[in-house]
């Protein structure tokens, strides 16, 4: 037998897991390294959270990738470069990690890597009929088995697209793991770049369970903070938007799109939701000189309203009430004031912080790899009865030699 797959067999018989979880967002502030120790499948999926890291990416690795990131016409040389140079990039940020955390590689089992998203681009985005749903991450797994001698596992979401979903949200398959709960009906809502949600109700059945983007999180908000102020990469503490008074006209030309009608699930990205979606709305308003505390408190309120829109719909045509269920936030926009003011008033329910059940919400993401990792290695017996959740398991597996 080749000894990798002896080792693989080996470490999927361990009772206790030790893998690494990577993700870095769609924001591209940096990579996300979560040390997880897993141990059961499934359900009876157990992960304690050991160590956690964020390397930002420097200026430099920003602006590369912004080179080819959510665009329909690149350098196609500059995109195969990326591809090996940010599998590199990662190898070695997990070995400097590694170092720093006192851990030699042969104590990690696996490394479960997301890869940088360089374009998704389902078909109610790419509108071509004979295409089916598209994704594309990189940042090639090979390399980072190589160069940190861990048997990894990447390219996550080519499986779920494989089975006929959009290769995202994936976020279903820990929230459902790691906190459906019997009894309680749970929203599972991360307000990152794009905003997603996991709807847990409490009879816990699988197949109501779903999960989908709600449209843009932080993204529109960064973007023109970003414009505006050049020594400024986002609102902190929502100090610029809380200055302004929210457009109704302009809010209305926002939430003027398609995406916001199609049923569930559904996921988008920075491909619609650019500059080019603001300017099209600000010119359908006929708004020339808007100011940016205005904007940024219309670009909030955008955030906020498509949200409480979604979740509103999703439990209205449930036998629940909203008063009924906790929603648990994560992601940077849940460190946003104005955006957790507005959906407390949008939405009668209880809010709490992914952080209350025990999950850092910082890493949560990065954990959702590990967790996808260990299914495939060592679990694959659950099945979700919703035709909205492929229950597959995910991952390609590279060999450190
Ligand atoms: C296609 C794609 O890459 N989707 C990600 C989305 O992935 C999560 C793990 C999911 O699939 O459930 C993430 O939540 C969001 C957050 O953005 P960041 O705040 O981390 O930048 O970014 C992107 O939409």
């Amino acid at each position: 037998m080749n000894k990798n797959i002896e080792a693989l067999y080996q470490i999927a018989q361990k009772e206790t897991k030790r893998i690494i979880g990577l993700m870095s967002g769609t924001s591209l502030d940096g990579l996300d390294i979560a040390l997880c120790e897993i141990s059961g499948s499934g359900v009876n999926t157990n992960v304690k959270l050991a160590q956690f890291e964020t390397i930002s990416y420097s200026e430099e690795i920003k602006t590369e990738i912004r080179k080819v990131f959510a665009q329909k016409n690149i350098d196609f040389q500059h995109l195969v470069l990326l591809n090996e140079w940010i599998g590199l990039l990662h190898a070695e940020m997990v070995n400097e990690t590694l170092e720093k955390w006192n851990i030699p590689s042969s104590e990690i089992d696996l490394i479960a890597s997301h890869g940088q998203t360089v374009l998704h681009a389902p078909k109610f985005l790419h509108q071509q009929e004979k295409f089916p749903n598209a994704t594309l991450q990189i940042g090639d797994g090979d390399h980072i088995a190589v160069k940190t001698g861990i048997i990894t596992l990447s390219d996550f979401r080519q499986k779920h697209v494989a089975a006929g979903g959009e290769g995202a949200p994936l976020a279903v398959y820990g929230d459902y793991f790691l906190f459906g709960k019997e009894g309680e009906n749970r929203i599972m809502l991360n307000i990152g770049g794009i905003a997603n949600f996991t709807y847990l109700p409490s009879d816990i059945k699988n197949e109501d369970t779903f999960v989908t983007d709600t449209g843009t999180g932080n993204t529109l908000i960064d973007l023109f903070v970003k414009n505006y102020f050049f020594d400024k990469s986002y609102d902190k503490d929502a100090e610029i938007a809380k200055q302004g008074t929210v457009n109704q006209d302009l809010l209305v030309n926002l939430k003027d799109n398609a995406f916001f009608k199609k049923g569930f699930p559904k996921t988008i990205g920075q491909e619609l939701f650019n500059a080019e979606y603001v300017e099209l709305a600000l010119s359908k308003s006929n708004l020339t000189n808007i100011t940016a505390p205005d904007l940024l408190a219309t670009l909030t309120r955008f955030t906020a309203e498509t949200i409480a829109e979604a979740i509103l719909f999703a439990v209205e045509n449930s036998s629940y009430k909203i008063e009924d269920f906790k929603i648990y936030l994560s992601g940077g926009g849940a460190n946003n004031p104005l955006i957790v003011k507005w959906l407390k008033e949008l939405l009668p329910c209880s809010f709490f912080k992914s952080n209350d059940l025990g999950i850092n919400s910082d890493a949560k993401e990065a954990i959702l790899f590990a967790v996808l990792a260990n299914e495939t290695v060592a679990g694959g017996d659950f099945k979700f009865n919703s035709v909205k959740i492929p229950s597959v398991t995910m991952g390609k597996i590279s060999f450190p030699d």
